[in-house]
């Protein structure tokens, strides 16, 4: 009987998945070829061959006739929509079709000229290597156009011998450019005609505006140095120098960088809503740029203060709302809730802080919880049985290229991360994303949850509240995200519990459910048995308060260090001790950081480096 039901449901199921994958593809894909945009056609081969691309996206279609015809242009569009293609086609198509043609000599690979023609500035590494790749494959039949990358964390040398050859397209990460740009005097870039700011938005959060101010100085690439060229880039005449501003979350904030880099642009994918003035020169300052009196009032392209961002319309966003010490004991049981749900799981969990990174990967890579009637603890098996990686910027540069390339490859595994790859970055498959650790400005929440749900396939997002940050939601509510409940009681009604009798006695609070109970224990005694553990637990600890300390403006009412109970926090990090001894230390390292600062006299660079900071943990 119910086999038949099922067969009758499946062909009204499998057409219901058929029309909203059609609907979907509506959404994301246009009506037209790459070729009808304008792109030479073995570049156009190259997309459907080497790429699998048969038809391009709706920004691409929008955005590459007009970066083709010579117009700087600011792109917004939602994650995971193609703006990578968007802008390197057209730089290809004309790179290409350059006459002379760069020549090899002699059978080695070295360059007649030795310059950088395009550059594309991305804030992480990991978007960087990933712009690069992108670029390999798309110039697999123009052997003569010549991808690089420069980016912190790799070798001075090396990358210096790779400028002297000669780069024509280079992906870089700001503060290396800026590097090479003073220090590196093979880097030619006096022919240089695009530049490329990928993220826009998130290389200014990280305070890097002076220094962009900088590299278009020394590029010559500010609009009044556009003066006397000609107005459309072609390849026989002298080239004009093209500037593209890209993000999901254009704001307010790339206004300065806008006025500083483009001239007379084409705003794609921003509404009237979006373009009006909002920020004052303070604002700029605190941005990292030099305001002076020129630019004192500069012409607002741009105002998000209440504007919508763009997320995946597929993509289901929801909240848990957590009590502090809950938070390790529910998102344990989430993860292994979805990891023996489903078939093929991808998931990453973003947190504020490396340690904290470190120590949920150290704990879910041994910690088991099964009955007693398997006495030996080897035979046990781990309590989330699937491949763990983890990711942040404390770690060695070669490891965090080995573990995003192993993550990307697997099917079922989970990533622990910082918010080093909440920006741009493409990984196939992954389904869910975790916010365990809020995100802060609502950019970021848009950025990390962007993650899944790329380009038309289904993903969900999870964010972990406390009852104390309720208010958050408002905040997402403000830019057009409105978040549902997740049905946690229902995930943690449906544990076993070993060896205890299920008392159907009711609970007043999340703490005093059975299983929560029960985990919690476990896992105490798992931490308090191993002194190494216990160590990752309390260093985590006390990072993770001091990142909930440095919430900026408007949500330093929503994330109030002063509601926090410590005990409570400590539970979270599975930890037994009186709050006191642990909050000694935490208060310690506290004034000493007060002190240092003092010492220091860094007010105002105070919010970079601590940005900074937090993307490079
Ligand atoms: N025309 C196309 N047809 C099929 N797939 C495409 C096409 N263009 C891009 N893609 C694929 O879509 C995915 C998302 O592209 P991309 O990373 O450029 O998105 P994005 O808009 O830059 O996202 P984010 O805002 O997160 O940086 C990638 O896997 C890319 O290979």
């Amino acid at each position: 009987m119910a086999t038949t039901k099922k067969r009758s449901e499946n062909p009204t199921k499998t057409k219901d998945a058929e029309t909203k994958k059609n609907t979907n593809n509506n959404e994301i894909f246009a009506s037209c070829s790459f070729s009808s945009l304008g792109l030479h056609s073995s570049l156009c081969d190259q997309l459907r061959d080497r790429m699998g691309f048969e038809a391009p996206t709706l920004v691409q279609a929008q955005a590459i006739p007009v970066i083709l015809s010579g117009r700087h242009v600011l792109v917004n569009a939602a994650t995971g929509t193609g703006k990578t293609i968007a802008y390197l086609a057209p730089i290809i198509h004309h790179l290409q079709g350059k006459q002379p043609r760069i020549q090899r000599s002699d059978g080695t690979f070295a360059l007649v000229y030795l310059l950088v023609l395009a550059l594309v500035l991305v804030p992480t590494r990991e978007l960087c290597m990933q712009v690069y790749e992108i670029l390999q494959k798309l110039l697999h039949r123009f052997h003569w156009i010549v991808p690089g990358y420069i980016m912190g964390g790799e070798n001075r040398s090396k990358e210096k011998a790779r400028l002297r050859k000669g780069i024509s397209i280079l992906v870089a990460t700001p503060g290396r450019l800026l590097d090479h740009l003073k220090n590196t005097s093979s880097f030619l870039h006096t022919n240089m005609r695009w530049i490329i700011f990928d993220e826009a938005d998130m290389i200014l959060e990280l305070g890097f505006g002076k220094e962009i101010e900088e590299i278009l100085d020394q590029l010559g690439s500010r609009p009044n140095q556009f003066a006397g060229k000609e107005s459309a880039v072609s390849c026989n005449s002298e080239p004009q120098r093209q500037n593209l501003l890209l993000s999901a979350t254009l704001n307010e904030k790339v206004n300065h960088l806008a006025k500083l880099s483009l001239e007379n642009p084409v705003m794609i994918g921003l509404d009237d809503k979006k373009i009006q003035p909002t920020l004052s020169s303070e604002d700029f300052e605190s941005l990292g740029f030099d305001v002076n009196d020129e630019l004192e009032q500069p012409d607002k392209l741009i105002s998000s203060s209440i504007a919508d961002f763009r997320v995946p319309s597929q993509l289901v966003q929801r909240y848990v709302k957590v009590p502090c010490g809950s938070r390790l004991v529910v998102l344990l049981s989430i993860l292994k809730h979805l990891f023996e749900s489903g078939p093929s799981q991808k998931i990453v969990v973003f947190f504020s802080t490396c340690d904290a990174v470190d120590f949920h990967y150290s704990l879910l890579s041994e910690f088991k919880l099964s009955p007693n009637t398997q006495p030996e603890e080897e035979l046990r098996p781990l309590f989330i049985r699937s491949k763990t990686f983890r990711l942040h910027g404390n770690m060695k540069q070669e490891d965090r290229r080995t573990t995003f390339q192993a993550f990307k490859t697997e099917k079922l595994a989970l990533l622990l991360c910082t918010d080093v790859i909440a920006r741009g970055v493409d990984i196939p498959k992954v389904k869910f994303i975790i916010q365990y650790d809020s995100p802060g400005e609502a950019t970021e929440y848009v950025h990390r949850v962007g993650r899944t749900a790329r380009l038309g396939e289904r993903g969900e997002a999870l964010l972990f509240l406390q009852p104390v940050e309720m208010d958050y939601l408002k905040d997402l509510e403000k830019h057009g995200e409105s978040l549902t409940e997740y049905p946690l009681l229902k995930v943690l009604d449906s544990f076993p519990l070993y060896d205890q009798k299920r008392h159907v006695k009711k609970f007043l609070t999340l703490d005093l459910h059975p299983w929560v109970l029960a985990l919690q224990k476990a896992l105490e005694s798992f931490v308090v048995a191993q002194p190494s553990m216990k160590k990752l637990a309390k260093d985590a600890f006390c990072s993770w308060v001091r990142a909930y300390t440095a919430h900026r403006g408007e949500l330093k009412r929503i994330f109030m260090v002063k509601k926090l109970h410590l005990g409570h926090v400590a539970k979270s990090f599975a930890l037994k001790e009186q709050p006191s001894l642990v909050g000694k230390s935490f208060q310690n390292q506290q004034r000493k950081r007060k002190r240092e600062e003092k010492q220091k006299g860094l007010s105002r660079s105070k919010k970079r480096k601590f940005v900074g900071k937090n993307m490079n943990k």
